[in-house]
């Protein structure tokens, strides 16, 4: 894989001199899949465009394949994108929109006919051709959206929440087609999304965005372990966080094992909801929500450091509101932050 094939340096965008990304760095590998993560309104969709070329940087620099791309054209970047919204075409058929960007490039009609034919061969569509996009599902037509994106052969492809407008059963189907079709044809993908699921199944390596900049970046297994932040926490299902002073938990009377050494540098500890126990421990709860989710039971507790979210096996004893309970927070399960 080389290195560097897409650089983002001190990338730094901007709507009328309000800025929306800040002083943006990064490097991709050739065929890299990269998710940009983040909450709404954090820069994910403003840097997609800038990469595009739908926008030009205030400052920074673009690199692509060696080449600075910074002030080239969106149409001459060799940049692929696909949008939520699957903008196909309604009066062409699948056949003429997958065709309409080789048709742009003056190919011979015979290359046109053999590329489009194995673009729709490779989102599972070899026999839609002549339909309408709206004879197709919604899967279906992002499916065509994907493919009249390949058929280009960018060097590199830009997923924006491409799979927000699906089912819960088509997205997953999606996504593995999505990530069949990238190590199949070894294409570059930045890939958008705000679904943590979706970035831990799909890519090789995780940016968290936070408020125009990067707050984590590593691969899903680093991220989804050993999340920096709280913020980054939260994400990446460690539902209970909270804030370290002294070497205590403070909200909860501070009752840490004892003996456990926390690092000097903890700022905060978080938990994901099925690492605590319930019944015994150091701390004291009130049951204030429970939910019967078939395998487990969830429960929200109110405690004196605020909510705290817990899930048991469903054959655990059960708890019903109202009722105080014991719970702990076993250090061995927690996340251990050195940012606020
Ligand atoms: N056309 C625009 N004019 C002015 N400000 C904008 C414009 N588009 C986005 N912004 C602002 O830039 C910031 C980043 O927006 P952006 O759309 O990149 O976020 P996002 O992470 O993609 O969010 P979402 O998940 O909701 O799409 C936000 O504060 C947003 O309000």
């Amino acid at each position: 894989m080389s290195e560097d094939f897409l650089r983002l340096d001190g990338l730094t965008l901007a709507y009328r001199g309000q800025v929306a990304v800040d002083s943006l760095s990064v490097s991709l590998g050739q065929g890299e899949l990269v998710a940009l993560l983040g909450p709404s309104g954090c820069g994910k969709t403003t840097t997609m465009r800038a990469i595009a070329g739908l926008m030009a940087p205030a400052a920074g620099r673009i690199t692509l394949a060696g080449r600075d791309i910074t002030r080239v054209p969106a149409n001459k970047r060799g940049v692929g994108l696909v949008f939520q919204s699957y903008a196909l075409f309604p009066h062409l058929s699948v056949l003429e929109n997958v065709a309409f960007g080789l048709r742009l490039k003056r190919l011979p009609g015979e290359e046109i006919g053999r590329r489009v034919t194995a673009a729709l061969a490779n989102v599972g569509l070899a026999d839609f051709g002549q339909r309408l996009p709206k004879a197709l599902s919604g899967g279906q037509q992002q499916r065509v959206a994907l493919a009249r994106s390949i058929v280009v052969e960018p060097q590199l492809l830009l997923l924006d929440e491409p799979l927000s407008n699906l089912d819960a059963r088509l997205r997953l189907e999606m996504r593995s087609e999505l990530s069949r079709l990238q190590r199949e044809l070894g294409i570059t993908m930045v890939y958008v999304t705000h679904d943590q699921s979706e970035a831990l199944a799909l890519a090789d390596r995780i940016i968290v965005m936070r408020a125009g900049r990067i707050e984590q970046m590593g691969t899903p297994d680093a991220i989804y372990e050993a999340p920096c932040s709280p913020f980054v926490a939260r994400f990446m299902g460690f539902e209970n966080t909270f804030a370290v002073e002294h070497g205590r938990l403070a909200a909860l009377g501070g009752s840490l094992a004892p003996g456990f050494a926390l690092p000097g540098a903890a700022k905060a500890l978080g938990w994901r909801p099925q690492a605590v126990a319930l019944g015994t421990g150091p701390h004291q709860g009130r049951v204030r929500g429970v939910s019967y989710l078939g395998q487990t039971v969830e429960y929200l507790l109110e405690t004196p450091a605020g909510p705290v979210k817990a899930e048991v096996p469903a054959a655990a004893p059960r708890h019903a509101a109202g009722v105080d309970i014991a719970f702990d927070l076993p250090l061995a399960a927690a996340a251990v932050m050195e940012r606020e």
